[in-house]
């Protein structure tokens, strides 16, 4: 392969096979299946045809040449390797043509993950109900990830060792950050007690992108809510390993945003969840 190759066109200006319209302007990454074979490229010159009404490819770098199976079968200026990451061995990453801007510009907003900790009772899931309704009435797009409600699925193998609780953690990372690269305002809402786990998610998404919010509600409020009767029940000793009582919650030290129960002013749920919506907007990411 010269890298220059020659492809039909379609009905008008229009190449089936591209899917492109050959008056549209140049891409920047896309990629070509012929023949089972698959070129990925970063460079693309499409010439209008001329009688034959053929088109003609000029693809100029970073190629790419892999079978179905996706090995490398071809020669390049810069061939991707083949990865381990953790158990799996032999991959490659695929990029896509459609990028996180062009997510971003369709949605005019930005991609992020708003990480609620805090104790059970201390309103994480309120807040973070309020604040996905303040930003749908705004037109934002939005997704709660609860911890409660992912113990449901995606987590329910899951239990509350130190383990299982950085594993659920880790879950609600690598999803948060799926979702902001999708470019949604993903709200995670989970107590995630340790600090190395919740920083370990902070260190997936790029930067700005992981806003902390600490709910700030002491223990004994918490307590005195106990909306689900479970700290009754830890206190009696019926549920072990429990979140302030007879496990440890390591209070954030740099969130970007603390919630401080009894702070004047932003003390109701809603008062909460507009402070966070306000950081938003500030820092750029309610528009594209
Ligand atoms: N041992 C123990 N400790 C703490 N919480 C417990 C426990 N057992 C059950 N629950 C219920 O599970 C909810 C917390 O789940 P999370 O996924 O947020 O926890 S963690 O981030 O993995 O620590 C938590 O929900 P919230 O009250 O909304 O925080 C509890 O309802
Ligand atoms: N800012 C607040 N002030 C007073 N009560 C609150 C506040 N936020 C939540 N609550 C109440 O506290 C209880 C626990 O809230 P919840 O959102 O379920 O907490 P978490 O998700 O952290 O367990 C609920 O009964 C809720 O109505």
């Amino acid at each position: 392969m010269s890298g220059t190759g020659t492809a039909s066109a379609g009905a008008g200006n229009f190449c089936p096979l591209l899917r492109l319209k050959t008056t549209s302007r140049i891409p920047k990454l896309g990629f070509l299946k012929l023949n089972h074979s698959l070129i990925t490229f970063r460079s693309l010159q499409i010439k209008a045809s001329d009688s034959s009404n053929h088109l003609r490819l000029n693809v100029a770098h970073d190629v790419t040449l892999s079978n179905a199976n996706g090995h490398a079968t071809g020669s390049g200026t810069n061939l991707k390797q083949l990865s381990t990451i953790g158990n799996s061995t032999n991959i490659q990453w695929h990029n896509c043509s459609v990028l996180k801007d062009d997510r971003h510009r369709l949605l005019d907003q930005k991609g992020c993950v708003i990480w609620i900790t805090g104790l059970s009772g201390s309103g994480k899931s309120t807040v973070a109900c309020a604040l996905s309704r303040i930003l749908h009435q705004w037109g934002k797009l939005t997704y709660v990830l609860d911890g409660d409600n992912l113990r449901h699925g995606l987590n329910k193998d899951l239990g509350f060792k130190a383990q299982d609780r950085a594993e659920n953690i880790r879950r609600f990372g690598e999803v948060g950050k799926l979702f902001a690269d999708a470019g949604v305002i993903c709200i995670a809402s989970l107590i995630s007690p340790y600090r190395r786990d919740r920083d370990a998610c902070r260190a997936m998404l790029a930067n700005g992108d992981f806003i902390e919010v600490f709910m700030d509600v002491p223990l004994h409020v918490c307590e005195a809510r106990d909306p689900k009767g479970l700290y009754k029940l830890a206190r009696a000793g019926k549920i072990k390993g429990f979140t302030g009582i007879d496990d440890p919650y390591e209070t954030p030290i740099h969130s970007e945003i603390v919630l401080k129960h009894g702070e004047p002013c932003a003390s109701s749920p809603v008062e909460m969840a507009e402070k966070i919506a306000v950081y938003l907007e500030n820092n750029g990411y309610l528009h594209a």
